[in-house]
């Protein structure tokens, strides 16, 4: 019999007991799920306990999302039980979820474009009505971002689409934080850090721990390792819809990790340091003066560079890679390309994908000259295109000809990718986009990039993840829209980047 305060849950005939004491805030068990022909979930057990911050990792398209739409009640699951607090929710939602004190900042940011930041907060409460709601809102959300990021330069005010993707991940894990009438206890946070520099990213993991340490529970679920290892009090590893390892942080290191997820070749990789030699200077692809710049400095590209961006988000570094974008097809003073480019989008949801289309049309549109026979596109070459990508950097799919939203967050962002290295362009811009990539896929990219450096293409990277800029051959530094530093392989440190990302110039 169970003891009083114990409630049983039936599981495919399996008895489980939740004690009243030290009680789960959330429990899943036996979770499965399926898309169609994928399996997503093969049977998940999941739990989160009170002032508890679960890590949670796994290669792109492991079931990571999946599982956290379960926990946060926008999908149910095929099979399986969740309880909340010990009690088994048979009708679970989001309004249920959100009654009980769950948030999920989903990894494709949800705010209305058109809305302005405090009217983006009033969504979420719907208690702030009548006479000054707007001035409520407004005050709400200011308060959490100057708790969370002091210094943010976000206004209440401000229309969502004018903000940049760090400031709208800004502005929608800081509402996750919100209260008002309903309660909170946990928060999923997919990705928080994906578009927010070195040091916005300290400051929300700062915040996290402050938030976990007065018992509130958080899921933090990166692919930035470092962020989990550091951050995290236990780390959950998936693996093909399975959880495969569950361990106290502490017993885990980057290799553990790496090898859990099933990247046993990416650690030899890692252990193989990144080495880029700088090539022969080919000749000139890009030169470019950002429009602020008012001294002599400005970005020069040759064939075969890979050239570093740099500095905290929102510093000019995405406006310059649009304007040299934009100056390919249309001359632009202060700017000079001599070569075709491609843009490899770090914001996919605005700029890069195509929702209509398949994975396979989604890869090709880029090179849709190769692909014409007579005046029509050619299916079989789009399909041998979208195969010869699928093999290189494994998107996972049973059907490349199914829609683009049929793939994890991760596998979209390769498709990216595919379009701009599939490409003829000799020039690549490239906006942040290891967005949701996955480390095994991220080194199998390096060393791509490297390869099509060595034939003589040109990259032009920005990245917030400081750790990548070790791929460049040198690196240009913003700071308010103007480049403040040209720092080569050899003068590359982290503090170097942060001292000239802070100070005047260097
Ligand atoms: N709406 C959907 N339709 C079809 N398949 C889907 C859908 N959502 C997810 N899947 C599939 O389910 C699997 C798990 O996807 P999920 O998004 O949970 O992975 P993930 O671990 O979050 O990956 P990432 O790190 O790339 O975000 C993938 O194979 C994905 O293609």
């Amino acid at each position: 019999m169970p003891e009083a305060g114990t409630e049983i849950i039936r599981l495919d005939g399996a008895e489980k007991h939740f004690g009243a004491a030290n009680i789960d805030i959330i429990r899943l068990d036996g979770a499965e799920k399926h898309f169609g022909a994928v399996r997503a979930l093969a049977g998940v057990d999941f739990h989160v306990g009170a002032g508890e911050c679960v890590g949670l990792v796994g290669h792109n398209g492991a079931g990571k999302s999946t599982l956290m739409h379960m926990v946060a009640g926008t999908l149910m699951p095929d099979s399986g039980r969740i309880a909340v607090r010990g009690h088994v929710e048979d009708n679970y939602s989001v309004p249920r979820a959100q009654q009980l004190g769950i948030r999920c900042v989903f990894q494709e940011l949800s705010l209305c474009p058109n809305l302005s930041v405090a009217e983006n907060t009033r969504i979420n409460h719907t208690t702030l009505r009548g006479f000054g709601w707007r001035r409520k809102a407004a005050d709400l959300i200011a308060a959490k971002l100057d708790e969370i990021f002091p210094g943010h330069s976000i206004s209440a005010s401000d229309i969502a689409s004018d903000l940049s993707i760090g400031r709208r991940q800004m502005v929608e894990v800081a509402r996750a934080f919100t209260v008002t009438q309903d309660p909170l206890e946990l928060v999923i946070l997919d990705e928080p850090t994906s578009s927010l520099d070195a040091h916005t990213a300290g400051q929300l993991l700062g915040f996290v721990r402050r938030f976990v340490a007065g018992g509130k529970s958080c899921i933090l679920i990166s692919h930035v390792l470092g962020e989990v290892l550091g951050n995290a009090d236990r780390i959950v590893v998936m693996r093909d819809g399975n959880v495969v390892a569950s361990d106290a942080a502490k017993a885990f290191d980057r290799d553990r990790l790496v090898t859990t997820m099933g990247g046993a070749e990416a650690r030899e990789k890692i252990a193989a340091k990144i080495a880029t030699q700088k090539p022969e200077t080919g000749p000139l692809r890009v030169r470019a003066r950002p429009a602020r710049q008012e001294d002599g400095n400005e970005l020069v590209a040759h064939a075969g560079e890979i050239i570093g961006l740099a500095g905290l988000a929102g510093h000019g570094q995405t406006d310059l890679l649009l304007a040299i974008f934009a100056a390919a097809a249309r001359a632009k003073t202060g700017i000079e390309v001599t070569a075709p480019v491609a843009l490899v989008a770090g914001d996919r949801q605005s700029d890069g994908i195509f929702p209509q289309w398949s994975i396979a049309q989604n890869i090709g549109i880029r090179s849709l000259k190769r692909l014409r026979n007579g005046l029509l596109i050619s299916p079989q070459r789009e399909a041998e295109l979208a195969t010869f990508w699928q093999r290189k950097i494994g998107i996972r799919t049973p059907d490349m000809n199914n829609n683009i939203f049929s793939l994890s967050g991760g596998n979209q962002q390769k498709v990216l990718f595919a379009r701009a290295l599939g490409s003829d362009a000799e020039i690549v811009l490239m906006d942040d986009p290891m967005r949701g990539v996955d480390i095994g896929t991220k080194l199998e990219v390096y060393d791509l990039l490297r390869e099509e450096a060595g034939r003589g293409r040109t990259f032009l990277w920005y990245t917030t993840e400081t750790e990548e800029l070790d791929n460049c051959h040198n690196v240009y530094v913003f700071k308010n829209g103007r480049i403040v530093a040209n720092l080569t392989r050899d003068e590359l440190t982290e503090e170097k980047i942060i001292q000239s990302s802070f100070g005047d110039a260097a």
